[in-house]
């Protein structure tokens, strides 16, 4: 028999078994509130009516019933209409009353539908006097709260009709499904809009509370718009919509600053592209300025000042530029600085060398491998608008990005790094200069410079070897490429200070540069805080050594801006060196957190 038989010698029905279980569970339980449990469950009485129920359609089911006849509600009229006034008996006065009541005449309607199969809802006849040319037009009926619509409208020039011109994604219109762009707009809660200006129209709207209706003649749909893949971007620029003139409607509008990591929601208009904040829960999209719109228009923006052009009107030694007109953003004229190896706190700082920065020692001709055109400042590509970014987490085992440290001369590049260097010596490494210069009797080859030959040298030039190289008193100095690479083939972090405009050619897959950028602080706190430091002055062949002067921080402040002004938009994070200990504080965390952290890097990087 089975466990759940009820003996009765017939199949169990459901409702039955039910009936039964409790007590046939009962000797496979031994906690008494589990038993309290399973009996007030299969007890319950509402559980036992949907039983019943089920029970009973499905019987239906299996019998099939057919309907005595397709017409109760006629027969129903007809023998009211035949018992009327007839007789005056009990019996016939309720059946009358019973027949006029309006439930019992909807259920017999109900049951005629069914019985005639008829469920499909009937239209009314097509007016006989129809235009054949007039548009089907939709009514949609949506329900305003304090959100805005999220759809910007605007008149078509040729027919004067008012076109739904935009659907902000997530908005209420969007979510709806029901207004598309291209819709055309012919009523607003009954009023027509044909003759109204999109700003009477958006009054209208404004002033309406609750549900509103529109009277719309729908537009042809692009289905290929609606499974647009979503990407992200980092905004080069900052924008704030209440500033654009030229943006449709400043309220649907998005403003980000520089940095900003968007998430591109559509791309359908060519000129305004739809997008959110990364992480944003509020499914709105806003409007932003395509990339090719902001490309054009900034190229018609006046050009800054440059960094050449600002060392023109600085002070003393500087040396005319050989190799750049006087508004060329190329730094390639700056001095080349060279001194013996560091030595701090008894840790040998090896190959501890300054790079090929803007220096206020000795100037000579410094040249990177990528020279600066006069046309590349204003080359499209530099054009700072959106970058596609993806997110990035470096897994165990792989390289390290490149660090590299850009900031006027002075500001304390040399000092940072040399923190680092001392905090983890495994951990971080800077770059081993090559020189053509012959070896000292105290130097090393490979730990202070790489010597080589003048030859080799010049032939590494033409291969394109160094991002840096610069001659000094007929020998060359130089960064490699692959002087860098051996640091992060050693799974070490490889600090790096250039000049900035040499950072776009670092900006590649194989190192993945974090940029920091060094700002000193006002002028006061550079007067307060750099009372004993001593700068590096070349004026004699022999390097030596000077207190700042007032000039040299007006100069650091000034060349900070500018190179904040023309590269802002390649540096990852800002420290101001105030303060040493926070600013070497800032940076150590930041390294850390680039280590470990999930971050967003440009999408070309990924793919090498
Ligand atoms: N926050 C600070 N407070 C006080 N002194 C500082 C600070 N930062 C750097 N200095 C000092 O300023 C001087 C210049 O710093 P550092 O040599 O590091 O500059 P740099 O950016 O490498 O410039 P350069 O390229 O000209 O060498 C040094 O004497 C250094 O100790």
């Amino acid at each position: 028999m089975p466990a759940l038989a009820t003996g009765t010698g017939h199949e169990p029905g459901l409702y039955e078994l039910l009936a039964a279980l409790p007590s046939q569970l009962q000797p496979h339980v031994n906690c008494s509130e589990d038993n309290t449990f399973l009996q007030d469950m299969f007890g319950e009485r509402s559980l036992h009516s949907l039983v019943k129920i089920h029970e009973r359609l499905q019987h239906y089911e299996e019998s099939k019933p057919a309907p005595v006849l397709e017409g109760a509600a006629p027969l129903a009229r007809d023998v009211s209409d035949e018992l009327e006034g007839k007789s005056a008996s009990q019996d016939v006065k309720e059946l009358l009353k019973l027949l006029a009541n309006p439930h019992v005449k909807s259920l017999l309607s109900v049951h005629d539908a069914v019985a005639q199969k008829k469920y499909d809802p009937e239209l009314p006849p097509l007016p006989e006097d129809i235009d054949d040319d007039e548009d089907s037009v939709k009514i949609i009926r949506l329900v305003k709260n304090k959100e805005p619509l999220g759809a910007t409208i605007r008149r078509d020039e040729s027919t004067g009709a008012i076109i739904v011109a935009r659907i902000m994604k997530g908005g209420p219109a969007d979510r709806s499904g029901l207004i598309h762009v291209g819709d055309e707009l012919k009523e607003v809660n009954g009023i027509p809009v044909d003759d109204k200006k999109p700003e009477e129209i958006i009054r209208i709207l404004a002033q309406s509370q609750g549900a509103i209706t529109f009277k719309v003649v729908p537009g042809a749909k692009d289905e290929a718009s609606i499974k647009e893949p979503q990407m992200f971007v980092k905004a080069l620029f900052d924008y704030d919509p209440k500033d654009d003139n030229t943006i449709p409607c400043k309220e649907a509008g998005l403003a980000f600053k520089k940095g900003c990591i968007l998430q591109i929601m559509s791309q359908d208009d060519a000129t305004w592209w739809q997008a959110k904040h990364e992480g944003d829960t509020n499914p709105r999209a806003g409007l932003i300025p395509s990339k090719q719109f902001q490309e054009r228009r900034l190229a018609f923006q006046q050009p800054v000042t440059t960094l050449s052009s600002l060392r023109r009107s600085t002070r003393r030694s500087l040396t005319a530029p050989q190799t750049c007109t006087a508004d060329c953003v190329s730094l390639d004229d700056v001095t080349v600085e060279f001194e013996d190896a560091d030595y701090s706190g008894g840790f040998h700082l090896a190959g501890f060398r300054r790079s090929f920065r803007l220096s206020r020692r000795d100037r000579k001709t410094t040249k990177s491998m990528y020279e600066a055109k006069k046309s590349e400042m204003y080359d499209m590509a530099d054009v700072p608008t959106y970058e596609e970014v993806v997110p990035y987490r470096r897994q165990r085992g792989d390289k390290h990005r490149l660090v590299v440290l850009v900031g006027p001369t002075g500001v304390g590049l040399s000092e940072l790094k040399k923190k680092l260097l001392i905090s983890d010596p495994q951990h971080f490494s800077v770059t081993i200069p090559h020189t053509s210069r012959p070896k000292k009797n105290q130097e090393t080859d490979g730990v202070d410079y790489h010597f080589i030959s003048k030859q080799l040298f010049e032939t590494d030039i033409q291969n394109n070897k160094f991002i840096e190289h610069g001659e000094y008193k007929g020998n060359f100095y130089g960064t490699s490429l692959d002087s860098i690479r051996s640091i992060l083939s050693k799974k070490k972090v490889c600090l790096l200070d250039v000049q900035p405009h040499l950072i776009k050619h670092l900006r590649t897959a194989e190192f993945k540069p974090f940029v920091v950028f060094v700002k000193p602080p006002t002028v006061d706190r550079l007067r307060e805080t750099r009372k004993k430091p001593q700068i590096i002055s070349g004026k004699d062949d022999k390097d030596s050594t000077k207190p700042f002067t007032e000039e040299d921080f007006q100069e650091m402040v000034n060349t900070a801006q500018t190179m904040e002004t023309q590269y802002s938009h390649l540096f990852e994070m800002v420290i101001v060196n105030d303060n040493l200990d926070v600013a070497f504080s800032e940076l150590q965390l930041a390294l850390k957190k680039v280590e470990t952290e999930t971050h967003w890097i440009p999408v070309s990087w990924t793919h090498s």
